[in-house]
């Protein structure tokens, strides 16, 4: 499923009209429909419903909402919020289709009035304002967006809650606060952004007959459930040991035993063939119990870095050090141009040194920072960051030539070439330590395992995030949920793909 901008969002409705023949009215018929269906698992016969109604296209919206919801025989109250002048278009010519139905509706003189409607009401349905919002809220939808999020009252938004902007890099906004968003065609950045996200509440996006097969590909999508059955490698019958990818793990210290152990443990536990683990001897006994199918390795006189030749993945960092000594390791690897490379946690904090010679490499490298590891690299604020981690992204992943995984609730993949994919599995259980090093290990192994990186690197984190959801589902709960319960849960995740 694509992820738009409001830019693309417009681009996608011209070339649905340009190319297929619909037309904006036909469009706005199916969009108001397929939301006020979409609606009707939130509403009941009995309760009354409030439309808000904005002058644009998402108020135009509102109004086919309106009208389908009435001939269904609902309690509706449709409440145009600006005056008559305001609305034009699409809008008003649905407008005048609703009137022609046989139905009133009220225009907003003062919030008094409104107010006195929304005492009564059980249901709010926000259409008044959608991708076409600029900036902070203007009077009147200032005000009754306040009076409407005071209201215990169920709140379903149109496309987005009014106010929420589309796309990333706004901060400064007030927005209607939705239990439920019915999103129009195709889910917008800013469903997947730390500090708009939660304006949408739960969301589910409706389609309204854009011909899919003309539109433009902005290459941003949700990787979901049937995208991981598309392109998760199989495993054949007359398949060895050495079909799946030899790993190598470097990282771990006699005070960090930990990390090490479970990404070789995760990378097993998902499908690779052999594991070497490359650590601080002293490190060893604490690891091998819980690995037994890992082998051990060491460079000359008991260096961290043994002869790289004749592995299919590295993954160097986790529970590694920061000091110098480290430092050279990752120099090294950085240098060695033949293995793919993936880098985490402590390795990611070495590498700032050498991030001009990644383009180098022949093969593909995978940071997997999380947003204060990307601070780190990129010299931007943790707050930069989240408030535009589609285009921070891009631009590091292309300036670099490397894979990009940054992790948070929605995980945003982003390749060489500026192509994006967006993780929303998982859940709170995992923001505990050692989450990312169990998700090093599952995606080393699907790198391994599958030659298209992005299809590696989206389907490990999906297994990652999906495995934690099930087993909040059943048995655990995010409280006591830990990094190696996914490590051991990931078995459940495989067989419902198995079967
Ligand atoms: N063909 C299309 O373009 C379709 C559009 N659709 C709907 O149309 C919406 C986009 O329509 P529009 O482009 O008309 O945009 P909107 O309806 O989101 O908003 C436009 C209106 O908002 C006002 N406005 C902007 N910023 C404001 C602020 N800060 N405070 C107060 N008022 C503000 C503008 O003056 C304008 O009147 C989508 O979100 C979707 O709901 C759907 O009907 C499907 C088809
Ligand atoms: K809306």
């Amino acid at each position: 499923m694509d992820i738009v901008t409001a830019q693309e969002m417009y681009e996608r409705d011209r070339v649905a009209m340009e190319a297929a023949g619909l037309d904006g009215k036909m469009l706005m018929e199916n969009a108001g429909r397929a939301v006020a269906y979409d609606f009707l698992r939130h509403i009941q016969k009995e309760h009354k419903i409030v439309v808000l109604i904005g002058a644009g296209n998402n108020g135009g919206d509102g109004f086919v909402i309106a009208r389908t919801l009435l001939n269904l025989g609902y309690d509706v109250e449709a409440w145009q919020v600006v005056p008559d002048a305001k609305t034009t278009g699409d809008a008003e010519a649905h407008k005048r289709i609703f009137q022609a139905s046989g139905h009133p509706y009220r225009l907003l003189k003062s919030s008094e009035d409104l107010n006195t409607s929304l005492c009564r009401a059980d249901v709010c349905i926000d259409a008044m304002l959608g991708i076409g919002v600029k900036g902070r809220l203007r009077e009147p939808y200032a005000d009754i967006v306040r009076l409407c999020n005071e209201r215990s009252i169920v709140r379903l938004a149109v496309d987005l809650p009014s106010g929420v902007p589309a796309d990333e890099g706004e901060e400064d906004f007030e927005a209607f606060q939705a239990h439920y968003t019915s999103i129009i065609e195709a889910p917008k950045q800013s469903a997947f952004l730390q500090h708009t996200q939660p304006y949408y509440g739960e969301w589910s996006v409706v389609e309204i007959g854009l011909p899919p097969k003309q539109l433009p590909d902005h290459r941003r999508r949700l990787w979901g459930r049937a995208d991981v059955e598309r392109t998760l490698p199989g495993r054949e019958a007359h398949s060895h040991k050495g079909s799946h990818g030899k790993g190598l793990v470097i990282g771990g210290s006699r005070l960090m035993p930990g990390s090490v152990a479970m990404t070789a443990r995760a990378a097993l536990r998902s499908g690779a063939g052999l594991i070497a683990v490359s650590t601080d001897s002293e490190a060893i006994p604490a690891i091998s119990p819980y690995v037994q199918e890992a082998t051990f390795v060491e460079g000359e006189n008991g260096g961290r870095v043994p002869d790289l030749g004749g592995y299919d993945g590295i993954a160097v960092g986790m529970g590694l050090g920061r000091n110098s000594m480290q430092e050279t390791v990752v120099e090294r690897l950085v240098r060695e141009k033949e293995t793919p490379l993936l880098v985490d946690a402590d390795g990611l904090y070495l590498l700032k040194g050498f991030l001009g010679e990644l383009k180098n490499r022949e093969v593909p490298t995978v940071l997997t920072p999380h947003p204060g590891e990307f601070a780190h690299l990129t010299g931007l604020s943790i707050q930069e960051i989240l408030r535009a981690p589609f285009s921070y992204s891009k631009e590091f992943a292309e300036k670099h030539g490397v894979y990009l995984v940054l992790k948070g609730p929605s995980t945003i993949i982003t390749g060489p070439d500026g192509e994006q994919r967006v993780d929303v599995s998982g859940n709170a259980g995992l923001a505990k330590g050692g989450s990312g090093d169990v998700l090093s290990g599952i995606l080393l192994s699907m790198m391994m395992q599958t030659e298209h990186v992005m299809d590696a690197l989206s389907n490990g984190c999906f297994l990652h995030g999906s495995t934690a959801d099930l087993l909040v589902q059943d048995g655990h709960s995010k409280v006591d949920l830990l990094a190696s319960d996914v490590i051991e849960g990931l078995s459940r995740t495989f067989r419902t793909f198995s079967s």
